[in-house]
């Protein structure tokens, strides 16, 4: 990564506040996320490490506060933003009643990607083989691969991912672990959650950022 990028505030969480059902979830919370930042959410169940994710991605709005990318509000920089955002949400987007090469194809399509080598990107997610099979069909492990295969093909510098490592065998969490690193060391940024220990990505190259369960 070039060296002034090292410092660039990708995105901006200012005083953001949650409230679900009469529950503070987090209140004025701030961090940057800098071009190069592997940032893990933390916190146990229902802390509302999703409900982050969801605004920090534009996708739900908080109670109070803005998120800002590359010192815009990203309300007032929508396109932009979500034409360099990767958000998987828990569900992920693969329908059951395509095929794992389907699936692929409708992800990047509507992303916009219009020339790319389906068996080859579902080769580096160990699918291959699979391109014909429904997803429906597909184990919960396998699932899973066809929804991260877009990893693999995008150039958005702003990933979201709401626990990936789910159903994932240790080889595979291994890999997307080598690939999270070579996206920040491109300039880009990882925010995921995940109750899993990361075994590639160091302690040094992770930041964290710390939710915790509050009573009422
Ligand atoms: N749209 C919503 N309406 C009402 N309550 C919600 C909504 N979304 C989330 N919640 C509640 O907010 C709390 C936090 O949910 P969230 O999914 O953000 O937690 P989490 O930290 O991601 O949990 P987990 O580790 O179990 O995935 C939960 O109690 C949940 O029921």
């Amino acid at each position: 990564m070039a060296e002034n990028q090292k410092s660039e505030v990708l995105v901006h969480a200012n005083e953001l506040t949650c409230i679900r059902e009469e529950r503070i979830l987090f209140d004025e919370l701030s961090f940057d996320i800098n071009a190069g930042d592997i940032v893990q959410i933390e916190g146990p169940n229902g802390a509302g490490k999703t409900s982050l994710l969801r605004i920090i991605a534009g996708l739900s709005r908080p109670y109070a506060g803005e998120v800002h990318y590359l010192n815009q509000n990203i309300t007032r920089c929508r396109d932009e933003f979500n034409h360099d955002l990767l958000y998987l949400g828990h569900l992920a987007g693969v329908k059951s009643e395509l095929t794992a090469e389907e699936n692929l194809n409708f992800n990047l399509s509507i992303s916009g990607y219009h020339d790319f080598d389906t068996s080859s990107i579902l080769s580096k997610v160990n699918l291959s083989g699979f391109e014909d099979a429904l997803a429906g069909h597909l184990s919960a492990g396998q699932h899973r691969r066809t929804a991260l295969a877009r990893l693999w093909h995008t150039n958005c510098r702003v990933w979201i991912l709401d626990e990936p490592f789910t159903a994932i065998d240790k080889k595979g969490v291994e890999e997307l672990e080598k690939l999270f690193i070579r996206h920040a060391e491109s300039g880009g940024c990882v925010i995921l959650t995940t109750h899993q220990d990361m075994g590639v990505v160091t302690e040094k190259q992770l930041r964290k950022i710390r939710l915790d369960y509050r009573f009422v």
